[in-house]
């Protein structure tokens, strides 16, 4: 083992961050990076959705092309992860699908599912919901404008107050339609190659 490696524990505890990442912008690395190294978790892993059942007819850059923009996000930083299964299982997306699929290919490891307390409010409308609640851990972060639910339903959830960016996707796809600065707003690579590539120059 070289001494950049670091040992891996037998049962990983590994935060899962899901999102469409169209693109993936700061706001998610300061949330996963805090996750991944002022928890208990091992690692995050960011999974690409190549379709979310809440935004069925929302117009997407290619999966490969988010998933692309989301590894040159996490390159060199060996607690994150940008995770591509969920793009091999049927569409729309469901959580607990991939979760199920995780877990067969990563029998050992222990999977918490990371959400804002907005998704928190319409978990119960997720396929499985009852599993996905009694399941796993859910680590919880508050967000500005949206009230946590009664915790009471959700035996596993811990709230955690991470740090939060104000900054959404929908504003850089924006930003850039308007010909607007997003450096800062996404990591340098990644602003990049949305620029050098021409995404989000025109819808989506
Ligand atoms: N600035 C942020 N701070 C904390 N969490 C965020 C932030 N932006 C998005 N998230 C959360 O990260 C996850 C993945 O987000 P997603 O890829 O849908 O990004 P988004 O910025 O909300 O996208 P869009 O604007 O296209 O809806 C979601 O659970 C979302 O609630
Ligand atoms: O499994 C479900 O029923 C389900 C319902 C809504 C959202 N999700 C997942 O939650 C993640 C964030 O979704 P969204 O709509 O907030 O961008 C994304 O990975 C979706 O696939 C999952």
């Amino acid at each position: 083992m070289s001494s950049e490696e670091q040992p891996v524990a037998a049962s990983p505890r590994i935060g899962l961050l899901f999102g469409s990442f169209n693109p993936v912008h700061t706001g998610h690395l300061i949330l996963a990076e805090y996750f991944a190294t002022r928890t208990d978790l091992a690692a995050v892993w960011l999974v690409v959705s190549p379709q979310s059942p809440f935004k069925v007819d929302d117009p997407l850059l290619p999966d490969t092309e988010r998933l692309a923009l989301l590894r040159l996000a996490v390159a060199g930083n060996p607690r994150l992860r940008a995770e591509d299964l969920e793009l091999t299982l049927p569409r729309p997306s469901y959580t607990i699908s991939t979760l199920d699929a995780l877990r067969q290919r990563y029998p050992t490891h222990e999977f918490v599912l990371l959400m804002g307390g907005d998704n928190l409010a319409g978990l119960p409308r997720w396929r499985a919901a009852d599993r996905l609640t009694t399941e796993l851990d859910l680590y919880v972060y508050p967000r500005p404008g949206a009230p946590l639910p009664d915790l009471t339903a959700f035996p596993r959830a811990q709230v955690m107050a991470a740090p939060l960016l104000d900054i959404s996707a929908t504003f850089i796809r924006a930003s850039v339609r308007r010909g607007q600065s997003i450096r800062y707003l996404v990591p340098a690579a990644v602003e990049q190659e949305i620029l050098t590539r021409g995404y989000y120059r025109q819808t989506p």
